[in-house]
C-alpha cells in the first residue's frame, strides 16, 4: 500500500568534508499486499534509502596517500589491531626503509626500529586528563548514535501504521519520537564538537613538543650522524612525519574509539532486532575479511612504493632548486627537467597502479556491499513476510546495519592511517631516542689563565664512520705548540681537513689521543672546546640568512655591540659594513649570498675572532679568493693569528712558507716537517710540490680565467 513521501535529514555523526545528510525516505508501502507478498513498496524504498545512505558512505580509499587498503575495514578493523600489538615491524619496516634513501656507501645501514611507546608516552602524559574527557565524549557521541536507528524504526512502525489505517494523528503520535531524535542529534552533535576540540587541543600541542624535542634531538646529533642522512630526510621528519603521525592520533581518538563502540553497540542493538540476520552479517563478514585483508596488504606495498618514488622525485626536485646556480652555470636545465620529468612518469605509472587496484578493490567492495544489503532485505523481507519482523524493525536493522558499515569503512581508512602513524611516530622517535657518541657538553674546562694552547695528535688513527674500511689517518703524530703556526700541507684527499675536524672533535680517533694542553680532547668539555677554545675559518663561510650583526654575534652570543665592531675591525669588515646603507642591520640573504666571497669570509673571521680562541684553524680561508680580496683577508688573518695557536691548511705553498713548521701530509700521516727552508734543503715531497707549483704558476698567471696572483712569490705572508 502506497503512502507518504517525507523527508528527513539524518546525520548519524560527523562525516568529515562531508555535509549534512539530506536523506530522503521515498514512498513505500509498509503494508502487506494480498497475494502474501509483504512489504514489496518497503522493500524497494528501504533498498532506495540504502542507496543514498551509500551515496554518504565512505566507500574505497578516497585517495592512495590517505588508504592503502579500504578493504581493511574488515581485517583491519578486527586483524589489525591484534597484528599491530603483537607485530607492529610488520608494518613498519618496510615504511621506515622506504623513506630511508637507498644506501649509498655513506649511509649507514637503517636500524630496524619499533614504535617507541615510552617516549609517546611523554609526550601524552601531560594531556591525559583533557584526553580523558575527549574519550568520554567521543563514547558519548557513539552510544548516542546507536540509539538513533532504533528510534527511528520506532518511527517508521507509526508511519506505517498510518499507511494502513488512518487513525489518529500522525504529529501526535509521533511529536514525542521526533522529539527524541532531535535531542539526541542536539547531544550528539555537542559531543562530537566537543571532542573534536578537545583532541584538536592535545594534537597541537604534542606536535609542538615532538617538533621541539626532535629538533633538540637533531641539533645535539655527531656530525658523523649528518654525514649519512640528508638534509631533506631530516626536515621531513620534523615537518611531514609530526604531522602525520598527529593526524593518526586524532583519528584513532575520534573516529576509531567511536566507530568501534557504535559497532559494538549496533551489533548488540542488530541482535535485539533480529538474531537471524545478525548471524548472517556475522557469516558474511569473516570471509569478506579474508579477502579484503590480502588485497589489503597488496595494495599497502603499492602505496609504499608510489611513496618511495615521490620521495625520489622530490629528491631531484630539491637537489636541482637547491644548486640553481650550479645548474644555471652549466646551462643543464634541460637535463634536470627530463631528470625530474623521469622520476615523475615512475610515479606515474606507479600511481596508476595503486589506483587501478584501488578501483578494483572499490568494484567488488561496492558488489559485496551490494550483496549484503541484498541479502539482509531478502531474508528480512522474507522475517516480515513470516511475521517473525515488523517493517520498522527492518528498517531499524538496515540503518543500524549501515552505521555498522560506515564505522567498520571508517575504522578502514583508520587502520591505513594507523599504520602511517605509527611508522611516523617510529621514524620521530628514532631519532630522539639517538644519543650522540660525542656529546655536546659535559667534561672538564681548562681555566683561560692556565689554557697555553698547545696541541697534540698522538698516533692518531681514523676512519670515517660512514666509511669505515677507508682509513684517512694511520699513525698520525703532530704538535701545534703554543702561540706558533703550523701549517698543514700535502696532496687534495690527503686527511688535512679532517685533521681540522679532529681538533674541533666533530668526530673521536679511532686509535690515538688528540690533546689539548695535554689533556685528551675526550675529558674537555666539547662546548667549551668549540665555543671558546677552538676558532675555524673555512674556504666557504656559511653565513645565516639574518643581519650582519647577528651573524658576527653567532660566534658569542652575548657579545656586546662594542665587541661586535671590535671583531670587525679586527676581520677588516668594519669598513665594507659601515658602507652598507642599513649597516649592521644589513640583512645578508640565504647564507649570505647578497655579500662578496670576500665580505663572507671577513664576516666569517669576525665571527671566529669575536670568542677570542686560543686555537685558530684556517682551512684554505682565502683560495676562493681574488687577489685584492685575499689580501685585505689575509692580513685580517694575520692580525688574528698573533699570539696564538694557529693550524693552517693550505694548498698554495705560497701562503704558508713564513709559518713556524710546515707539516707535509702523505698516506694519512706525516711525511715530512721543518720550516721552508728546511724542507725545500731536505728536497723531499714539499720540495716536488713546490717546483710543480712553479711550473704551473705561469700556466695559471696566462690563463685569462687565472684570477690568482702571477708570482706566488709576490705573497710574503707573515705567518
Ligand atoms: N665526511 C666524510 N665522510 C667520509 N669520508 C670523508 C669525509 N670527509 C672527507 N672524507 C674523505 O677523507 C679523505 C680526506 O679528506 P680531507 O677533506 O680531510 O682531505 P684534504 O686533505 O683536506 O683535501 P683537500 O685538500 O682537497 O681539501 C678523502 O678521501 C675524503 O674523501
Amino acid at each position: 500500500m502506497l503512502v507518504h513521501l517525507f523527508r528527513v535529514g539524518i546525520r548519524n555523526g560527523p562525516f568529515p568534508g562531508r555535509p549534512l545528510l539530506p536523506l530522503r525516505f521515498q514512498t513505500f508501502s509498509t503494508g502487506r499486499c494480498s497475494d502474501g507478498c509483504h512489504g514489496s513498496s518497503l522493500l524497494r524504498a528501504l533498498a532506495r534509502l540504502r542507496f543514498q545512505l551509500r551515496a554518504y558512505l565512505p566507500r574505497a580509499p578516497p585517495a592512495p596517500s590517505r588508504s592503502p587498503s579500504a578493504w581493511c575495514w574488515v581485517g583491519g578493523a578486527l586483524l589489525g589491531p591484534v597484528l599491530l600489538s603483537k607485530h607492529p615491524r610488520l608494518c613498519l619496516v618496510a615504511l621506515c626503509e622506504a623513506e630511508e634513501a637507498p644506501p649509498a656507501r655513506c649511509t649507514p645501514r637503517v636500524v630496524e626500529s619499533s614504535f617507541n611507546w615510552t617516549l609517546f608516552w611523554h609526550f601524552l602524559r601531560p594531556h591525559l586528563l583533557v584526553l580523558g574527557a575527549a574519550i568520554v565524549l567521543a563514547l558519548g557521541a557513539a552510544l548516542v548514535n546507536v540509539q538513533i536507528p532504533l528510534l527511528l524504526g520506532q518511527l517508521v512502525e507509526i508511519v506505517a501504521k498510518y499507511t494502513r489505517e488512518h487513525v489518529g494523528s500522525f504529529v501526535t503520535e509521533s511529536r514525542s519520537l521526533g522529539t527524541r531524535l532531535l535531542v539526541l542529534y542536539g547531544i550528539q552533535g555537542l559531543l562530537t564538537f566537543g571532542y573534536l576540540v578537545l583532541l584538536s587541543h592535545i594534537g597541537e600541542r604534542m606536535a609542538v613538543d615532538m617538533r621541539r624535542a626532535l629538533f633538540s634531538s637533531l641539533l645535539r646529533q655527531d656530525i658523523a650522524f649528518f654525514d649519512a642522512k640528508k638534509t631533506g630526510q631530516l626536515v621531513s621528519r620534523l615537518t611531514t612525519d609530526v604531522q602525520e603521525f598527529k593526524s593518526s592520533f586524532k583519528l584513532v581518538i575520534s573516529q576509531g574509539l567511536r566507530s568501534c563502540t557504535q559497532v559494538a553497540g549496533c551489533l548488540v542493538s542488530l541482535s535485539m532486532l533480529s538474531p537471524r540476520l545478525t548471524l548472517l552479517l556475522m557469516v558474511a563478514t569473516p570471509a569478506l575479511m579474508g579477502v579484503g585483508t590480502l588485497m589489503g596488504s597488496g595494495l599497502r606495498k603499492l602505496s609504499r612504493q608510489c611513496q618511495e618514488q615521490i620521495a625520489r622525485a622530490t629528491g631531484v626536485a630539491d637537489e636541482a632548486l637547491g644548486n640553481v646556480r650550479t645548474v644555471r652555470a652549466f646551462a643543464m636545465e634541460q637535463r634536470e627537467e627530463e631528470r625530474y620529468g623521469a622520476e615523475l612518469d615512475a610515479c606515474r605509472c606507479k600511481a596508476e597502479e595503486l589506483g587501478r587496484g584501488i578501483a578494483l578493490f572499490q568494484g567488488l567492495s561496492n558488489i559485496a556491499f551490494n550483496c549484503m544489503v541484498l541479502g539482509t532485505l531478502f531474508i528480512g523481507g522474507s522475517l516480515v513476510a513470516g511475521q517473525q519482523l515488523t517493517g520498522g524493525d527492518l528498517m531499524s536493522f538496515l540503518v543500524a546495519s549501515q552505521t555498522v558499515q560506515r564505522s567498520m569503512a571508517n575504522i578502514s581508512i583508520l587502520f591505513g592511517q594507523v599504520v602511517r602513524g605509527l611508522s611516523a611516530g617510529t621514524r620521530v622517535f628514532e631519532y630522539m631516542a639517538l644519543h650522540p657518541c660525542i656529546p655536546l657538553s659535559g667534561g672538564c674546562c681548562i681555566p683561560r689563565e692556565q689554557l697555553r694552547g698547545s696541541v697534540t695528535f698522538q698516533n692518531v688513527c681514523f676512519s670515517y664512520p660512514c666509511r669505515p674500511g677507508f682509513e684517512v689517518l694511520r699513525d698520525f703524530t703532530l704538535t701545534l705548540p703554543p702561540g706558533k703556526i703550523v701549517a698543514l700541507v700535502g696532496q687534495s684527499g690527503g686527511g688535512k681537513t679532517t685533521v681540522a675536524s679532529l681538533l674541533e672533535r666533530f668526530y673521536d680517533p679511532t686509535a690515538g689521543t688528540v690533546m689539548l694542553d695535554g689533556r685528551d680532547l675526550r675529558t674537555l668539555d666539547p662546548s667549551w672546546l668549540r665555543g671558546q677554545v677552538v676558532g675555524f675559518i673555512s674556504q666557504e663561510p656559511v653565513l645565516f640568512g639574518t643581519s650582519i650583526m647577528e651573524n658576527i654575534r653567532f660566534g658569542k652570543l652575548d657579545a656586546s655591540d662594542e665587541e661586535v665592531y671590535a671583531a670587525a675591525r679586527e676581520a677588516n669588515a668594519h669598513e665594507f659594513i659601515s658602507s652598507f646603507p642599513e649597516g649592521y642591520h644589513t640583512i645578508v640573504g640565504e647564507r649570505g649570498t647578497t655579500l662578496s666571497g670576500g665580505q663572507k669570509q671577513r664576516l666569517a673571521i669576525a665571527r671566529a675572532l669575536i670568542k677570542q680562541p686560543t686555537v685558530l684553524i684556517l682551512d684554505e680561508a682565502t683560495s676562493a679568493l681574488d687577489a685584492e680580496s685575499e689580501r685585505v683577508v689575509q692580513e685580517a688573518l694575520d692580525r688574528a693569528s698573533t699570539g696564538r695557536t694557529v693550524l693552517v691548511i693550505a694548498h698554495r705553498l705560497s701562503t704558508v712558507r713564513a709559518a713556524h713548521r710546515i707539516v707535509v701530509m702523505a698516506k694519512g700521516r706525516v711525511w715530512e716537517a721543518g720550516t721552508h727552508e728546511e724542507l725545500l734543503k731536505k728536497g723531499g715531497l714539499y720540495a716536488e710540490l713546490i717546483r710543480r707549483q712553479a711550473l704551473d704558476a705561469p700556466l695559471a698567471s696566462a690563463s685569462p680565467l687565472g684570477g690568482k696572483p702571477k708570482d706566488p712569490r709576490s705573497h710574503q705572508h707573515k705567518f
